[in-house]
C-alpha cells in the first residue's frame, strides 16, 4: 500500500513523503552509544540531506517489511532509562559473545506493534484481526509521549525486569501516572513472563496494590517473578520500585491460564 503510493510521485516527493511517515521514527545511530545494530535501522536520516541517487539506494530498506522492535532505544529515552537499558543489555551481550548460554544472562526481548502477525509471519492473523489492530502499549507513535519500555528476562532466575518510563499521555492524578496504565504494564511484563513458560496464556486474574504514586515521566522497574505453575496455571508476583529499589510503588499478583488457539475463536 505504501509502496503503491509511493510509485506516483517523483523520488524527491516520495522521499519527503516517506520522510513524514517515519518522522515519529528517529535516527538511534545520533544518540551516544554504541550499538553497531542501532545505527543499521534508520536509514531515513539520509533523505534531507543526500543526493537523488543515495535516496534510491536506500528506498528498498526503507520499504522492508521487517518490523520496528520498540524495544530499542529512541531520542524519547531519559538518562535513566537510557543507564538500566544499558546496564541490562551489556549483560545480555556477553551472553551472545560468550561461550554457552544456559540462561544466566539477561535476554532483551523484542517488542513489536502486531506481536502475533509478527510472531507467526502473518499467516494466521492476517485472516482473522482487523489490519489497523495494534499492541495496545506500542500504538502511540509520539516516541515518549506514552509506554516507553524495555523487557529482559533471565531464565535461570525465572525473572523479568522491565525498564518503563512513564509519558506525559498516562497522566491520572495530577503528575503521576494512571493506575490503568501501571496496571496495563504489569499485566505486560507478567503476561510475557507466563507466555515464556507456555504461550498462549490469557490473564485470569490481577490483583494490584498501589503503594506510592509514580511521578509522570519518571523511569521505573517492574520485576516478575515465577511463583508456582499448577497444570496450566501460572502463578507470577510483580513488583514496580524506583530505579535503585528504595520506594515500592505498586506491588501485584497475577494468574495466567494456558489456552489453546481455539480458545481466541470462540468470539
Ligand atoms: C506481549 C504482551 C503480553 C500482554 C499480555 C496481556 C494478557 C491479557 O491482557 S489477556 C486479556 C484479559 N484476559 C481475558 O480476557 C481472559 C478472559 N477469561 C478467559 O478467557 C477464561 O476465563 C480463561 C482463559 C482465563 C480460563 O478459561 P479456561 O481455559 O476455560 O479455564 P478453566 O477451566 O475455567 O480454569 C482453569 C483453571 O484456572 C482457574 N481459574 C480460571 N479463572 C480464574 C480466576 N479468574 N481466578 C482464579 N482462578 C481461575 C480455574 O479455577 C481452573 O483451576 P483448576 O485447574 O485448579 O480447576
Amino acid at each position: 500500500m505504501v509502496f503503491f503510493f509511493a510509485q506516483s510521485l517523483s523520488i524527491l516527493e516520495m522521499a519527503r513523503s516517506v520522510s513524514r511517515i517515519f518522522s515519529g521514527f528517529r535516527c538511534f545511530g545520533s544518540l551516544p552509544f554504541g550499538n553497531t545494530q542501532l545505527k543499521t535501522q534508520c536509514p531515513s536520516v539520509l533523505f534531507r540531506t543526500t543526493s537523488e541517487r543515495t535516496v534510491v539506494q536506500v528506498l528498498p530498506s526503507i520499504f522492508s517489511r521487517k518490523p520496528r522492535d520498540f524495544s530499542l532505544p529512541n531520542s524519547s529515552w531519559g538518562e535513566e532509562m537510557m543507564r538500566l537499558y544499558n546496564y541490562y543489555n551489556s549483560q545480555s551481550e556477553e551472553a551472545t559473545e560468550g561461550q554457552e548460554d544456559h540462561g544466566e544472562q539477561w535476554t532483551r526481548l523484542p517488542s513489536y506493534n502486531r506481536s502475533l502477525k509478527y510472531a507467526t509471519g502473518g499467516v494466521y492473523l492476517s485472516k482473522i484481526i482487523q489490519s489497523k489492530a495494534r499492541l495496545f502499549t506500542r500504538n502511540i507513535r509520539d516516541p515518549g509521549a506514552a509506554f516507553e519500555y524495555v523487557v529482559f528476562f533471565r531464565q535461570d532466575k525465572q525473572r523479568c525486569v522491565c525498564v518503563f518510563q512513564a509519558g506525559h499521555l498516562l497522566e491520572g492524578p495530577p503528575g503521576h501516572v494512571h493506575g490503568g496504565a501501571i496496571a496495563t504494564m504489569i499485566d505486560t511484563v507478567t503476561g510475557t513472563h507466563a507466555s515464556l513458560l507456555s504461550a498462549p496464556v490469557m490473564t485470569a486474574n490481577l490483583n494490584i496494590n498501589y503503594r506510592s504514586p509514580i511521578p509522570l515521566g519518571s523511569t521505573v522497574l517492574i520485576e516478575s517473578t515465577l511463583d508456582k505453575e499448577e497444570g496450566k496455571k501460572k502463578f507470577i508476583l510483580c513488583s514496580v520500585t524506583s530505579t535503585d529499589g528504595s520506594r515500592v510503588h505498586t506491588e501485584a499478583t497475577a494468574l495466567f491460564v494456558s489456552i489453546s488457539i481455539s480458545h481466541l475463536l470462540r468470539g
